[in-house]
């Protein structure tokens, strides 16, 4: 932690319940003065937990001294949100977010003096509607209650906003998009949580609310999608073709299930085996010194993405001046692929802790572009019992990984149509192949699964805008060998 940062949350002035201390014979001698220290406790696996410390004295004025040192302390910590603004969707994974806010969540931001607006969605899209109503610019942050579709809602409606509030164009796949300072909590009670595991560590809806009191701030790189100048979505986590697209337009029909959609429609959709023709073109992440293929990952206080933030600052001084994206070389590559992975992050949550891209950093203006080719089920299945093991998932001759700022896509069969192959046989053996799942023949389209959720093209064109959100966070914390010792912190350690 910052040594200019406490973790304290609160400081309370206490009355005194001698039943609670063995005070030997203090008591007897002067009326006893207290106060309590709430602070965050470090517990296993980037697990936080709230504890407390009471002091007290038999002197009053030592005391009021001490509460009153602390809570300027606090008040010094101008990180720290005061006022936020909450949506809960009460459908989200196991349909406990409304529950997990209420009990795990709202006494912790009360604790910290924090005060909110709540809004329980009502429906769809209710909170990325709003966040184009309300007056954003009162709260320090806005939270989420829910799961990565939630969080997506949200990124929406704020990034949205700003682009809207400063006249910036969001169809123009070139325009710089302007950043949003307000930070973005994440109460997991979805059912990947994906974006809270790969930024904190651990999908826990307490630690999460600790990370927001005590004012993490982690930029987030956003990949921008777009259709022939048209907007479609933003991404942070996985924007996925073929496998991870099959599985989710499956699984949407089969959300009654709850989380476990995802395996039965992943093993349906593993078993189908379907395979894509298309093309890709890239252009390779050069500003960054990372590879996809490293050993270290990205964590708290990372070198390049703070590296990744200074050249970002440094443009936009010079904004303006040139645009040199349109000089540099694309690289092109045709092939026949299981799936097509972006990733802008490591993507690691409870089903895969270390990701698909275990290097991929969440704030060097990149992503990593993972393609795996037409190869056997027992080889695919290999690749996939790496995203939950140790081993190398690149390490594999049909899969390849590249360092991307931007990429596009084109499917054979919008290439076919474009170029005015209007072959009417082979569009209706599509339309065969779209009624019969179980058919491996490579005409269909597979869909874009995009941060979980489907997008209606599947040529699309994608630019990762660097640091381009803030969240409540910090990145996922190095393990720390002595993390019980430091659990066991005294008040020393703590200020
Ligand atoms: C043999 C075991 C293989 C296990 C492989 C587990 C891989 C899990 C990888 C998860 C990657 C998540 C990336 C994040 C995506 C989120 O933006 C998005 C929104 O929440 N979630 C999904 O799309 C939800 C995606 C959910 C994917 C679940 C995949 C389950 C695959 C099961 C395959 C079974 C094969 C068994 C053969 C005998
Ligand atoms: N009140 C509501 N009724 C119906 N849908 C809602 C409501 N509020 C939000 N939604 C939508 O529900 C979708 C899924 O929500 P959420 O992400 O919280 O859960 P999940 O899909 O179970 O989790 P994950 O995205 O982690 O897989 C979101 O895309 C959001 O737009
Ligand atoms: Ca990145």
């Amino acid at each position: 932690m910052d040594s200019k940062e406490t973790s304290i949350i609160a400081v309370e002035e206490t009355e005194f319940n001698k039943k609670q201390r063995n005070i030997g014979r203090w008591q007897k001698m002067a009326k006893l003065h207290a106060f309590t220290v709430h602070y965050v406790k470090k517990a296993r696996n980037h697990r936080w937990r709230c504890s407390d410390a009471t002091f007290w004295s038999v002197d009053e004025h030592l005391c009021n001294q001490w509460t009153q040192a602390l809570k300027e302390l606090l008040e010094m910590q101008k990180s720290r949100p005061k006022q936020l603004l909450v949506y809960i969707n009460p459908y989200g994974g196991k349909r406990q977010g409304k529950r997990i806010y209420e009990q795990k969540v709202a006494p912790l931001f009360s604790l910290a003096s924090i005060s909110t607006d709540v809004v329980i969605t009502e429906h769809a899209n209710h909170a990325k509607d709003n966040l184009f109503e309300v007056n954003i610019y009162k709260y320090d942050g806005v939270v989420c209650v829910g799961g990565d579709g939630m969080f997506s809602e949200v990124m929406h409606g704020l990034i949205g906003r700003m682009q809207k509030d400063s006249g910036i164009d969001q169809n123009n796949p070139k325009a710089s998009l302007v950043q949003c300072n307000i930070r973005i909590g994440i109460i997991p009670a979805g059912s990947t949580d994906c974006i809270c595991y790969s930024t904190v560590g651990i999908s826990d809806p307490v630690t999460s609310a600790l990370h927001i009191i005590v004012g993490d701030c982690q930029p987030l790189d956003v990949s921008s999608v777009h259709h022939n100048n048209t907007f479609l979505k933003y991404s942070v986590s996985l924007l996925g073709y073929g496998f991870y697209g099959d599985i989710l337009k499956d699984s949407e029909k089969k959300r009654w299930m709850g989380p476990m959609r995802y395996d039965y429609s992943g093993f349906k959709t593993f078993l189908s085996h379907h395979y894509y023709e298309g093309t890709i073109a890239y252009q390779p992440a050069k500003h960054t010194h990372g590879s996809p293929r490293d050993q270290e990952s990205c964590r708290t206080g990372c070198y390049i993405c703070k590296q990744s933030g200074k050249q970002l600052a440094e443009q936009n001084k010079e904004r303006g001046l040139k645009h040199e994206e349109g000089e540099e070389e694309w690289k092109v590559i045709k092939g026949k692929f299981l799936a097509i992975n972006a990733v802008n992050m490591s993507c690691a949550c409870p089903r895969s802790p270390k990701g698909l891209s275990p290097a991929a950093h969440l704030a060097d203006g990149s992503a990593d572009l993972i393609l795996v080719r037409k190869c056997s089920r027992f080889d695919f299945l290999r690749y996939l019992v790496r995203h939950t093991n140790q081993d190398d998932q690149f390490d594999f001759p049909f899969v390849d990984v590249y360092r991307v700022k931007c990429f596009q896509f084109t499917s054979k069969l919008s290439e076919d149509n474009e170029s005015n192959v209007m072959d009417i046989g082979k569009k209706r053996f599509g339309q065969f192949c779209r009624d019969h799942p179980a058919c491996c023949c490579n005409i269909v389209n597979s869909t874009w699964n995009c941060d979980g959720e489907t997008l209606d093209s599947s040529a699309i064109e994608v630019r990762v805008h660097c640091q381009l959100i803030k969240l409540f966070a910090r990145g996922i914390e190095e393990d720390c060998k002595d993390e019980a010792a430091h659990s066991q912190s005294s008040i020393e350690q703590l200020l």
